[in-house]
């Protein structure tokens, strides 16, 4: 049987200063087969964006790691400076909660988009740009010719962050760590985007480690959750959702509004309150 794509075995990170020590990962383990997609879910600060930041060895200066973290068998950690460059621009995609803050503002989004490929792997500017283009198509944004002119700031965060997987999709990983990618954004974008983003990914039968606080939008769109509490994953598995078992998953389950929760704190104006009725009739059965 093949190696998992990836493996995170008992990892821990702590991070040491001259004072203190702070142990931040306790042991964190979880596998993600090729095509599959896991929804790393818990609360703020139980450390999921630490261990996505881990498997792309990209903690912060001061922090020390333990255990074992394996991409198609191979570990990470051990990886040498020229294979892990190769590793981050070619194996495994990032997309972040914050498109404007990974994007340099005075680089057209053209630039972007193909600099790293004409440089890293040498191929021909024109075919560069020519799969941008189609790329750029192929997640929604329009007149794709023009915004590879454009600069950031000429884009909507939901644009840019399409540019954004179009920018990972044009590196063909294999994995795509997609931290909280649609909180920075409207409600309609949100949707759009991820829709986009679950569209790709299943079409190219990538994996896909998804960082999230939304519980449905993770369970719609991956095979499987984790739930991080405290630097540990207390409770994983396609089960999660519908049928959590650990006494925290439970309660966090639990705090998930129901649709007549959330009906209920909408503010009934006229013009929604046919909506709201028939939202209501509906959620009613
Ligand atoms: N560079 C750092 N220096 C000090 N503490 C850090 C650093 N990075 C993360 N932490 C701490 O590690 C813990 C886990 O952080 P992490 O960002 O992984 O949480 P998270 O689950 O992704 O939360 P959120 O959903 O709010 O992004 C938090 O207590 C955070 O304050």
């Amino acid at each position: 049987m093949s190696a998992p794509l990836l493996e995170i075995t008992d990892l821990h990170a702590s991070l040491v200063t001259r004072y203190r020590r702070l142990d931040l990962l306790n042991g964190v383990s979880l596998t993600l087969d090729r095509g599959e997609a896991l929804g790393l879910v818990g609360e703020s600060g139980s450390g999921k964006s630490l261990t996505t930041r881990a498997v792309m060895r990209m903690l912060a200066k001061g922090f020390r790691t333990e255990g074992d973290i394996r991409f198609e068998g191979e570990s990470v950690l051990g990886m040498s400076r020229e294979r892990l460059r190769r590793y981050r621009a070619t194996e495994v995609g990032m997309i972040f909660q914050d498109p404007r803050a990974h994007v340099n503002p005075v680089h057209t989004v053209g630039d972007f988009l193909t600099e790293a490929l004409v440089r890293d792997r040498g191929l021909p500017r024109d075919e560069v740009v020519r799969r941008a283009v189609q790329l750029l198509d192929e997640v929604g944004v329009r007149h794709p010719e023009r915004r590879l002119r454009q600069y950031p700031h000429e884009l909507s965060g939901g644009l840019l962050q399409r540019v954004m997987i179009a920018s990972v999709l044009l590196a063909e990983p294999k994995l795509i760590l997609a931290d909280e990618p649609t909180t920075a954004l409207d409600v309609t974008a949100q949707s759009d985007v991820m829709a986009i983003l679950d569209e790709q990914r299943r079409a190219r039968g990538l994996s896909l480690l998804f960082i999230t606080h939304d519980l449905e939008l993770a369970n719609a769109c991956c095979d499987r959750l984790a739930v991080m509490y405290a630097g540990e994953i207390v409770e994983q598995g396609a089960h999660v959702y519908d049928a959590p078992t650990h006494p925290y998953t439970v309660e966090l389950m639990g705090a998930r509004p129901s649709i007549d929760e959330r009906l209920d704190r909408l503010p009934v104006l006229d013009y929604n309150i046919e909506m709201h009725d028939a939202l209501k009739a509906r959620a009613a059965g």
